[in-house]
């Protein structure tokens, strides 16, 4: 299958669906899907477009300036890319291997569609589920003196390696402002609380302290504040007086590998929106 998607953001106003539809049926495209959503509050038009490329007269690499045309009339912002692209992944992972080897597993098994190129680990725990996989190690050790040094060896190899998309599955390091910016909105993290609940480090042992009756997990682009990125995916489960800490982390696990995957997944399928520091998820 060879679809053209579009990602489109702009202010709300008439005829904007006809626009959008008319520049894909008029070059000899057909529509497999359109989904929109208006944010009322601000007056913003939000759709993903998917159509065939089949019989479509632009060639792939016409197609985004040729809807500029389009684009510039209604002040839009928009993405162009196309369905049988296999974006080239990063996994950032620190000790705690749940998330990692969960995402492995789905890469492996072609449920996740990206290729995974290397896996950066600030700890040497990671490294035989990596080489299990066949995907290159890279141990690089932080610390407060080291960060801006062990980070540029870090944008060197995302570099080298072409990579589009980081994942940081329980990477446990605060990443600098420079680097957030240089892959803004391709950041990806898993935070194991409910956000904006219990932000920061051990939220487990926080929420167990407040005897919280549902724990969860947030899968969130990064941003410099820490925690503070749109959120894509959020889960919770049941607890009680009943659970140990044990079982809180026991049960916040699960829930982090699947609110991770998901938010992989439809990052790697092109199907989230990012505007005003929130998300838009056409699943
Ligand atoms: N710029 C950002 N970097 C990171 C974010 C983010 O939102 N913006 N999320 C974190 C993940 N995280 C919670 O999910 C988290 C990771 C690390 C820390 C922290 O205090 N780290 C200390 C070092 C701790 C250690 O050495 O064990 C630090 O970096 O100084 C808090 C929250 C990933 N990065």
């Amino acid at each position: 299958m060879q679809n053209a998607i579009l990602l489109v953001s702009c202010p709300d106003r008439k005829g904007l669906v006809k626009e959008i539809s008319s520049f894909i049926a008029d070059n000899g495209g057909n529509i497999v899907s359109f989904d929109q959503h208006i944010d009322e509050q601000t007056k913003t038009f939000l759709a993903r477009v998917e159509w065939s490329l089949e019989d479509f007269k632009i060639p792939r690499e016409k197609i985004e300036n040729e809807f500029k045309k389009v684009a510039q009339k209604f002040s839009m912002n928009f993405q162009i890319s196309f369905s049988d692209y296999v974006k080239k992944v990063a996994i950032f992972v620190s000790k705690q291997e749940h998330c990692f080897y969960d995402l492995m597993h789905r890469f492996y098994s072609g449920e996740l569609k990206g290729e995974v190129k290397l896996v950066i680990s600030n700890h040497e725990k990671a490294r035989k589920t990596a080489e299990f996989f066949g995907v290159p190690f890279y141990h690089i050790p932080k610390t407060k003196e080291n960060k801006l040094e062990a980070e540029k060896r870090e944008l060197e190899l995302l570099k080298e390696y072409g990579v589009e998309l980081v994942v940081l599955a329980r990477y446990m390091q605060i990443l600098s402002p420079k680097f957030v910016k240089e892959y803004e909105n391709k950041i990806i993290n898993i935070h194991h609380s409910f956000l904006p609940a219990f932000p920061g480090a051990k939220p487990y042992e926080r929420a167990f302290g407040k005897g919280v009756k549902i724990i969860g997990a947030t899968a969130h682009y990064v941003t410099e504040e820490l925690d503070e990125g749109p959120i894509i995916e959020q889960d919770v489960v049941r607890v009680s007086h009943k659970d140990s800490l044990e079982d809180f982390i026991r049960k916040g696990k699960d829930i982090e590998k699947v609110v991770l995957a998901r938010a992989v997944k439809w990052h790697l399928e092109d199907k989230i929106l990012v505007y005003n520091g929130k998300t838009v998820v056409f699943e």
